[in-house]
């Protein structure tokens, strides 16, 4: 009898092997440091901190590691900067999808803010078309590579702004045609989401889905705004949910009021545990809120909030998860599946994206302890014996 159980830790290949669901990625905040050089290049942007990819890499990273929201924030100016022309939005749009097929993501929405992109002349359905079209094009390329991915994309619009109500009737606009919902981000502390209730009630009248950035630098005054004042169907980030949450000596929890609605309800909670690391929302992997929601059985969800700014992707998120709570993969599955099930678009393709995608993908992967070639002690997986994954 082998030691190996049916449910191991993965290893980091398999971690980037398995099928993986994401609902909370920005456009802006994923780009390709390599891409972003030859963008400044072509359009003309002189103002990037660093001129080489590596060293911009670093920069981003090392610059969103400032403990706050705001400053966090503030590294976007570069690469919305870059992404004013309908060849940018579409070229990082195609790259967007590819990266994230390539690192095993089968689903993604995928949002930014259209109203950042008209700098150089581009209208918001233009936008709106360029990111599309791209998404598209990337998820065609992500094919040719034996790769499957379907990327859906949410319009966000700046909580600090007062374009909330024409983002969602752009983004009811182009629903079914690409857009699957509305988001609102930006800094939290100070621009309540109840500043644009005409938007999220437009929504709710028109059957739309929408998420709101809440309960990541402000607390549960913001998560209750934004479930019980603006009907928000997700949470982004919501991690401060566990402000809410009591855990005695002897390890009893008790919930409030807000956190036992929010599980109750099954709220899905877009948790993005290195971003929290970096905007100051959590402390480290080990005490970041995410074991414990886990635990509780809330609707959590592991996103990657920004690619570039934190330097990691949904592997990468998963790898500090197994590597901190030594996650199976019975938990990277039930991750997965809470986001498909949280997931904008209709519940039958929901439905077929766990029963025919997600879970032959983890029963593949948690079969292959069997097949263990006895010489090397190494998997043998369908890779390597040249089969389709
Ligand atoms: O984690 C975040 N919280 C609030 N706002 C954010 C976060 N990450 C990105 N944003 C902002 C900056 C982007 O320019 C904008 C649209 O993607 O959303
Ligand atoms: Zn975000």
């Amino acid at each position: 009898m082998t030691s190996q159980t049916l449910n191991t830790v993965p290893t980091e290949e398999q971690i980037r092997r398995a099928p993986k669901v994401l609902l909370h990625d920005h456009l802006d905040g994923g780009l390709r440091p390599a891409t972003i050089v030859d963008l400044a290049r072509e359009t003309g942007y002189d103002a990037l901190p660093e001129s080489e990819a590596d060293r911009l890499e670093a920069w981003f990273r090392e610059s969103a590691d400032s403990g706050s929201l705001e400053r966090y924030l503030e590294t976007f100016s570069h690469t919305v900067a870059v992404l004013q022309t309908r060849d940018a939005l579409f070229r990082v749009a195609a790259e967007c999808a590819e990266d994230l097929a390539a690192d095993g993501v089968v689903y993604a929405e995928v949002r930014y803010a259209p109203e950042q992109h008209l700098e150089g002349g581009l209208g918001l359905e233009e936008v709106v078309e360029a990111v599309n079209e791209g998404f598209r094009e990337g998820e065609r390329r992500a094919r040719a590579a034996g790769h499957r991915i379907r990327v859906g994309a949410l319009l966000t619009a700046m909580r600090h702004a007062a374009r909330a109500l024409e983002i969602a009737e752009l983004a009811n606009r182009y629903r079914d045609v690409g857009v699957v919902g509305f988001d609102i981000a930006g800094a939290e502390a100070g621009y309540p989401p109840t500043r644009h209730l005409d938007a999220f009630e437009y929504l709710k009248r028109e059957n739309n889905h929408f998420t709101i950035h809440a309960g990541e630098a402000f607390g549960l005054p913001s998560i209750w705004q934004a479930l019980q004042w603006c009907g928000a169907d997700r949470l982004g980030h919501g991690v401060r949910i566990i402000d809410d949450i009591q855990v005695a000596d002897d390890g009893t929890v008790k919930l409030g009021r807000l956190a036992s609605y929010v599980r109750d309800k099954r709220v899905p909670l877009e948790l993005c545990p290195s971003s929290n690391l970096q905007t100051g929302a959590a402390t480290s992997y080990a005490e970041h809120p995410i074991g414990l929601l886990r635990r509780l059985h809330f609707r959590a969800t592991v996103n990657t909030d920004n690619r570039l700014m934190s330097g990691t992707s949904m592997s990468g998120e998963f790898a500090r998860l197994v590597e901190t709570f030594r996650y199976t993969l019975d938990d990277m599955q039930w991750f997965t599946v809470n986001a498909m099930k949280s997931a904008f678009i209709p519940f039958d393709e929901r439905l077929a994206m766990i029963n025919e995608v997600i879970k032959p993908g983890y029963a593949e992967l948690k079969s292959e302890w069997l097949f263990q070639d006895a010489l090397t002690g190494t998997a043998v997986t369908s890779a390597s014996t040249g089969e389709p994954g």
